[in-house]
């Protein structure tokens, strides 16, 4: 599976205000290009922090891109990935309409009756066990990929983008990094949890452009093929 993460931060890396409230980072020309970016994805991964704060819906926007992945046989939009251990996904939340599929990461630690209550709300919500209190990610994923989820788009937040790099699964991250400052020891950067001591991973700079009124810088990591 090629594992791409995307994100926003402002200058001073962070993902959002200290009280965890959406900031529109992005400008109209990145959202687009994060548009396409879910537009080849077969998954977009989020974790259950960032349903529970931005309620996204995590489609593909533009028609055109929609009917295009029809043409190919593909789904209108890809399937949403929420890491979610104990099932903390509210019922009503956006990533459970029928829009897309939705497959549900959740550890060994979830409750049954919030899991049943979970794959009532939603009309095609498979849920995936992995680990034992919190999300086995490298298992969780090679389940995803046996059920043809080839491509995933991580777009956050800061813990599992972290917990992403800590289990080596990365291949690709690009990161939008607009002109404004947000400031806040407790605010989310792009990577927060536990954070790396040793063996701090390493990314090959492979792009630099202007977006907006900021810069989308894009790497690879190091290693990967
Ligand atoms: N600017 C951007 O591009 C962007 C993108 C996304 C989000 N955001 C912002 O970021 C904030 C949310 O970020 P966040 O860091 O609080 O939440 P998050 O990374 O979206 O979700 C973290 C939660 O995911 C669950 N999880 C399950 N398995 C995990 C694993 N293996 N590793 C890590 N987490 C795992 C954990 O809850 P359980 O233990 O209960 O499972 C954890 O608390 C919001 O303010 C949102 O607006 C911004
Ligand atoms: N690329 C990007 N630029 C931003 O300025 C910003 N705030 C996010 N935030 C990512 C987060 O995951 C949001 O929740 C989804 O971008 C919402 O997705 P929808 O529009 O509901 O599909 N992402």
């Amino acid at each position: 599976m090629e594992v791409v993460v995307n994100a926003a931060t402002s200058v001073d890396g962070k993902l959002s205000t200290r009280e965890r409230r959406q900031v529109r980072i992005s400008g109209d020309a990145d959202f687009d290009r994060v548009d396409r970016l879910r537009a080849a994805a077969d998954g977009v991964l989020v974790g259950v922090g960032t349903v529970l704060a931005d309620d996204p819906h995590l489609g593909v926007k533009s028609e055109d891109r929609r009917v295009e992945r029809l043409r190919n046989g593909r789904s209108a939009n890809p399937a949403r990935v929420v890491a979610d251990s104990r099932a903390r996904t509210p019922t009503d939340a956006t990533v459970l309409d029928d829009d897309a599929a939705t497959y549900l990461l959740v550890s060994e630690a979830a409750p049954t009756d919030r899991l049943d209550a979970l794959r009532e709300a939603g009309t095609d919500v498979t849920v995936i066990t992995a680990g034992a209190e919190r999300v086995d990610l490298a298992t969780a994923f090679a389940r995803l990929e046996a059920m043809g989820v080839d491509r995933l788009l991580a777009e956050g937040g800061g813990e599992l983008i972290f917990s992403l790099f800590d289990a080596g699964l990365v291949d690709e991250l690009s990161v939008f990094v607009g002109s404004i400052v947000i400031g806040g020891r407790d605010a989310p950067t792009l990577a927060d949890g536990e954070g790396f001591v040793e063996a701090v991973p390493a990314l090959d700079l492979v792009d630099v452009e202007r977006v907006d009124d900021g810069v989308v810088l894009q790497y690879r990591v190091e290693g990967r093929p």
